[in-house]
C-alpha cells in the first residue's frame, strides 16, 4: 500500500458529479459500469450527484461543505467545471473553496481539460481519468476574470470571439456528434470567412514564439526532474525557463490587424483536434492570447492538418501573446449580435476586460503538468519556425498612432 500509495493517502472522499446530458449522453451508464466499481475496489467514499438541470452543479459548488471532500470528480465536459467555479465563486470562503481540486472524466463532448490533464493518448480515457481521481496530486491552476459590464465572470479555459466562439456556441445542438462537431463548425467558418469587428488591446509579457516555446519546453523537462510537490504556483521559481510576471509591460499595445477570432486560454488543447495553446502553463500568471489573422480560406485550411500538435503556432498569420492582462472593444453598433463564448458557455458580447488570478485553483494531476506533445525543432531545421521567430506582429501603443515593427 505505501508503494502503491506513494505521497498520497488513500480512501479518498470524493464528491462526484455526474452531468447525463453531457456529450453523447453516456455519463450514467459509464459510472455505474466503469468509474464506481474502481472507486469500489479502492475504497473511496464517494457521494453522488446526477445533475438535474444547468446550473445544478454551481448551486452544490456554492454551498460545498469544505474540510470534507478531496475532490470534486465531475463525470461531463468543460461546461460542468466552469460552473463549479462559478459556484466556488459565491461560496462563502470563496480562495478555501477554490482549493478544492477538480478531476475531470471525460464524458462530454470536447473534454479539453481532461485533455490537457491526461494527454492525447489518454485523455478520453475513462479509467485513467478514475485512477486519477484516486492517486493524482493537487497542481495549482490559474483563473481568468472576464470584467463584463457589471459581472465578473471566471474562466480556467477559454474566452473566444469570431469563427472560434460561432464554432463552439453555434454547434450546441449537434452534441451527439461528440467533438465532431466542432470541426463541422471550423469548416462551416471558413465558408463564412466573417472577420470580427473588434479593438485588441494587450498588456503583454512576451511575443517572441521562440522564446515562450523554449521556454515552455524547458519548464516541461525540469517540472520532470524536480518537482515532487507541485501544489504551488508554477513561476515559483522552482521551475527555470519560464516568463516571469516582472517581464510583463504596463502599457497597453493594440493590434494594428483585422482578425477572424480572437481565442484566449490557459491550457495547451480546447479539443483533440486543436492544441491551441501550444506553450500554456498551468500556474505560470499569463494569459495565452492568439490573434487569428484575416487570410485566405486556404491558409486556414492547411493549418487543420497539424491542428493536435500546434502546427499553427508557428504560422504568421497567428499571432500569439503571453499577457498579464486585454481588452476587446466592439467596433460595431449592433456587437450584441456577435458570440461570446466564456469556456465554452454564452454570454451576451459587450466590451470587456480579461485579468488573471494566478494559481487560485487547482486540478489533480498524475504528471505535475500538462501532458502536451508540442515539439520545437530548432529553428534552423525549421522554415516556418524562423519566419516566425524574426517576424514579431504589429502593435502600437494605445495613445501613439506609430507603428511598432518589434524584433
Ligand atoms: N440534467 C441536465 N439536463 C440538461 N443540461 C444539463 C443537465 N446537467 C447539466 N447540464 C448542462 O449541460 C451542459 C453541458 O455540459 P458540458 O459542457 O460539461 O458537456 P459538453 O458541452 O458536452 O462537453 P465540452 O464542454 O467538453 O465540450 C452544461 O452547461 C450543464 O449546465
Amino acid at each position: 500500500m505505501s508503494f502503491a500509495y506513494k505521497d498520497v493517502s488513500p480512501k479518498r472522499n470524493l464528491r462526484v458529479l455526474v452531468n447525463p446530458k453531457g456529450g453523447p449522453g453516456k455519463a450514467s451508464e459509464i459510472f455505474t459500469s466503469v468509474v464506481q466499481p474502481i472507486f469500489r475496489a479502492a475504497r473511496s467514499n464517494c457521494e453522488v450527484t446526477y445533475t438535474e438541470r444547468s446550473k445544478h452543479a454551481m448551486d452544490i459548488a456554492k454551498t460545498l461543505p469544505l474540510d470534507t471532500y478531496d475532490a470534486i470528480v465531475t463525470l461531463s465536459g468543460d461546461g460542468l467545471i466552469h460552473e463549479v467555479f462559478s459556484g466556488f465563486a459565491e461560496h462563502p470562503e470563496s480562495v478555501k473553496a477554490f482549493s478544492t481540486p477538480i478531476c475531470p472524466v471525460p464524458t462530454g463532448s470536447g473534454n479539453g481539460t481532461s485533455l490537457n490533464l491526461l494527454g492525447l493518448k489518454e485523455g478520453f480515457d475513462v479509467g485513467v481519468a478514475t485512477l486519477n481521481a484516486i492517486k493524482g496530486k493537487p497542481m495549482r491552476h490559474d483563473i481568468c476574470a472576464v470584467i463584463l459590464g457589471e459581472r465578473r465572470i471566471l474562466s480556467f479555459m477559454t474566452v473566444a470571439l469570431g469563427l472560434m466562439a460561432d464554432l463552439d456556441l453555434g454547434t450546441e445542438h449537434l452534441r451527439w456528434l461528440g467533438d465532431g462537431r466542432f470541426m463541422y463548425g471550423f469548416l462551416r467558418g471558413l465558408i463564412r470567412l466573417k472577420p470580427c469587428p473588434v479593438t485588441l488591446s494587450i498588456k503583454v509579457a512576451e511575443s517572441n514564439k521562440e522564446k515562450m516555446a523554449r521556454a515552455a519546453q524547458d519548464f516541461n523537462v525540469n517540472i520532470k526532474s524536480s518537482r515532487n510537490d507541485y501544489s504551488a504556483p508554477a513561476n515559483d521559481g522552482q521551475a527555470s525557463g519560464e516568463q516571469s510576471s516582472a517581464d510583463a509591460t504596463d502599457e497597453w499595445l493594440t493590434l494594428d490587424k483585422p482578425i477572424l477570432y480572437l481565442f484566449t486560454g490557459k491550457s495547451p488543447y480546447v479539443a483533440r483536434d486543436l492544441m491551441q495553446f501550444p506553450v500554456a502553463r498551468a500556474s505560470d500568471g499569463f494569459i495565452d492570447v492568439v490573434a487569428q489573422e484575416v487570410t485566405s480560406r486556404g491558409e486556414l485550411l492547411s493549418s487543420i492538418d497539424g491542428g493536435p500538435k500546434g502546427a499553427a503556432y508557428w504560422k504568421d498569420f497567428q499571432h500569439y501573446f503571453k499577457a498579464t492582462s486585454y481588452r476587446i472593444t466592439p467596433n460595431t453598433p449592433d456587437h450584441e449580435k456577435q458570440n461570446l463564448a466564456i469556456d465554452g458557455e454564452r454570454y451576451p458580447f459587450g466590451p470587456f476586460e480579461v485579468e488573471i488570478e494566478q494559481g487560485l485553483a487547482s486540478f489533480l494531476s498524475p504528471y505535475g503538468a500538462f501532458v502536451d506533445e508540442f515539439n520545437v525543432p530548432p529553428p534552423s531545421q525549421n522554415k516556418t519556425n524562423e519566419a516566425a521567430g524574426a517576424k514579431e506582429p504589429v502593435l502600437k501603443p494605445l495613445k501613439k498612432l506609430t507603428c511598432l515593427e518589434s524584433s
